[in-house]
Parts: structure tokens; C-alpha cells; sequence
């Protein structure tokens, strides 16, 4: 056919190949990736790893021209102006992905379909992101929390918005799947998608302990998942982390990640001042407390659930956690002195 070899049509194809050859590694530079892929990083990520990385859209009988098309505007669907939930992260959270599911540890142990399911979860997981948090949404009345009910409001659109654009006949790249495997993709990227909900965190760490320990124990060592259940909450886990995977990934790459969430919290700060309401946690750009949020955000979040991964993929993620014990020292070791208080 005539599309274009990364899915969009580039400037510089030499530069583009040289990252595409990179596509595999943890520190891949999506800033650069968003660049040279003239602002396409969401595109061309999907188009790169599902058709010419892993052959799926063969595998699902999906039309690549209309593919693209659903990407287009799925790309379109993510706010540029958010510094931080734009398609940028989207690509990235889907990359990372990309990474993990390629390692053997887990390679063997999901279909394709359920490696599909990932992967395109990652890509429409935030689509539409108004870069505010779903307690700004609720504690303003906003009309997506009247309709989700509070309940993972953002997580809940981000899914109804993408699967909306599939109805549309020229959009619909899943026409050629059958109807059991549309089904079942369905139910996952559902499940996939309401588990990247920050509120589930804690559950879902505890959930994959478990079945991690049961896992490895009934199966001296080996990772074998049985149930749906037990499939699910690992894949659950792997794009929950490539979520809030920023801190694992090198400094450079994590420091732009970190200021770009910050100016996306400060900014519905400045909407929270103007609207009398209390600010959010690490949202008032008057008082900002970036390096002791960020040390705080890795002990009781980010390392928790990447030690976990750890255990699971063992002896990968190895990386990640050597890259997350440095960052961690880095912004600890420039957490401000508390200013001394003057008893005068
Ligand atoms: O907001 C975070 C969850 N909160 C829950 C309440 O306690 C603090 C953490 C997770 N989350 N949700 C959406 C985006 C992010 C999120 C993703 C990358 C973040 O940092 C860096 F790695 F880029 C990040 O940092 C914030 C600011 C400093 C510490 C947390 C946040
Ligand atoms: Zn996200």
C-alpha cells in the first residue's frame, strides 16, 4: 500500500530509522521521538510497534490505512496544551509497554491478544486528559464527574472516548477481528484502562503480591498465570507502572517528565486560587515542594510497585531500579534545608 514506512510521512528518514532501532531500549528519548516524528509520537509509536515490531494488525485482520486513521484522530483527541497528559505520554506509556512485554520472563505467557490489549490501552489510556485530577473534576461539580459518579471519571472517559471513535465505520479498525476475540480485547482494555485509576493503586499493588507469591510458589519459580484474574491483574500491573514509570527511566528523561507534571498540577492550582477552592497537594506554584514530592512520590508509590515488578520479571526491571535508586538520591540530596525556625 502506500502508506507511509512510520506511519507519518517524516523529514528525516535516516534519523528516524536510527530511532526506530532503539524502539526496544528503557531510555528511548520520546521528546527527541515527538520531534522528529513532526509532532506524530502517538502515531507513529502504534504503527511502528504493532505493525512493523510484532506483525498484530495481521494478526487481527486490521485494515492499516484505517488504523492510522483511528490514530489520527485518537492523537488529536490528546490536549497539546497539557505539559504533561498529552500524546507525548501517551507514546511513552506505550513504549515502555512495549519494553516489558518484551522480555522473555513474560513473553511466553500472554497471547497476542492479550499483548494487543496492553499495548493499545496504553496508547488511548489518558485521550482527552483536561490535565485536571478527578478530585478537582468531583470537588467542581464537573459535568464528567456528574456523569461517572465520581467513580474513576477521567480512566472511565479516557476509555468511552476512544471506543466512541471506533463506532464510526471509517474508523473502525477492529471490523475484522471476530466477534468473540472484539469481545474479549474489549473487556480488557476496559480492565487495563480503570486500573491505571491512581485510587486503585494500593489494591492492585496488593492483589499482584499475591498472586506473585501464589505464582511463583505452585510453580517453583516460574511465572504460570491460570485464571483471567490472574492474567489480568499482571498486565495491570505492567501498564500501571509504564504509567508512573518516569522515575525508573535516566535523569534527563525524568526531570522533563517531573517539570512537565508540576506545571500541569501548578496550572490547576492557579484554577483552584481563582476559584476560592483549598489548592491540591503539590499544586501551588507559590509554595512549591518539587524535590520532597518527588521523594515521596518514589518511596510510597513508584518503588513499592517496581520492586514488585521486579520480583515478577526477575532478573530484569533490574535497570529500572538501579535508574530509580539514583534519581531517588538526586532529588533528596537537593530537598531544600527547612528554613530554621527564629525562636527570637
Ligand atoms: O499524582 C500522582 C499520584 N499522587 C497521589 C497523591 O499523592 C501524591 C501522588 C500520580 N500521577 N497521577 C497522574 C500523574 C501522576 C504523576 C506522574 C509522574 C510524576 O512525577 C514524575 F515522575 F514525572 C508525578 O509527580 C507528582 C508531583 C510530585 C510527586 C507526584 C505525578
Ligand atoms: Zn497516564
Amino acid at each position: 500500500g502506500n502508506l507511509p514506512k512510520f506511519g507519518v510521512e517524516v523529514e528525516d528518514e535516516d534519523a528516524m530509522s536510527l530511532m526506530v532501532s532503539q524502539i526496544n531500549t528503557w531510555n528511548f528519548d520520546l521528546f527527541k521521538f515527538a520531534v522528529i516524528s513532526k509532532d506524530h509520537p502517538l502515531v507513529s509509536m502504534a504503527y511502528v510497534i504493532l505493525q512493523s515490531e510484532r506483525n498484530l494488525l495481521r494478526s487481527y485482520n486490521v485494515d492499516p490505512p484505517t488504523f492510522i486513521k483511528y490514530m489520527f484522530v485518537i492523537e488529536a483527541n490528546y490536549h497539546k496544551t497539557n505539559p504533561y497528559h498529552n500524546a507525548t505520554h501517551g507514546a511513552d506509556v506505550m513504549q515502555s509497554c512495549h519494553v516489558l512485554l518484551g522480555y522473555s520472563v513474560v513473553e511466553q505467557v500472554f497471547t497476542d491478544l492479550e499483548v494487543f490489549a496492553a499495548l493499545f490501552a496504553s496508547a488511548i489510556h489518558d485521550v482527552d486528559h483536561p490535565g485536571l485530577s478527578n478530585q478537582f473534576l468531583s470537588n467542581t461539580s464537573n459535568e464528567l464527574a456528574i456523569l461517572y459518579n465520581d467513580h474513576a471519571v477521567l480512566e472511565n472517559h479516557h476509555l468511552a472516548t476512544a471506543f466512541k471513535f471506533l463506532q464510526e465505520d471509517e474508523l473502525n479498525w477492529a471490523s475484522g477481528m471476530d466477534d468473540k476475540q472484539r469481545q474479549l480485547f474489549r473487556k480488557m482494555v476496559i480492565d487495563l484502562v480503570l486500573a491505571t485509576d491512581m485510587s486503585k493503586h494500593l489494591s492492585l499493588l496488593a492483589d499482584i503480591k499475591t498472586t506473585v507469591e501464589s505464582s511463583k510458589v505452585a510453580h517453583n519459580g516460574k511465572l504460570v498465570l491460570e485464571s483471567y484474574n490472574e492474567r489480568m491483574l499482571v498486565l495491570q500491573g505492567i501498564v500501571h507502572s509504564c504509567d508512573i514509570s518516569s522515575a525508573t527511566k535516566a535523569l534527563p528523561i525524568y526531570k522533563a517528565w517531573t517539570e512537565r507534571i508540576i506545571e500541569e498540577f501548578y496550572q490547576q492550582g492557579d484554577r483552584e486560587r481563582d476559584l476560592g477552592l483549598n489548592l491540591s497537594p503539590m499544586c501551588d506554584r507559590q509554595n512549591p515542594s518539587i524535590e520532597k514530592s518527588q521523594v515521596g512520590f518514589i518511596d510510597f508509590i513508584v518503588l513499592p510497585l517496581w520492586e514488585t515488578l521486579g520480583e515478577l520479571m526477575f532478573p530484569y526491571c533490574q535497570e529500572m531500579l538501579s535508574q530509580l535508586n539514583e534519581n531517588r538520591m538526586y532529588y533528596f540530596s537537593r530537598i531544600p534545608e527547612s528554613p530554621r525556625c527564629s525562636i527570637t
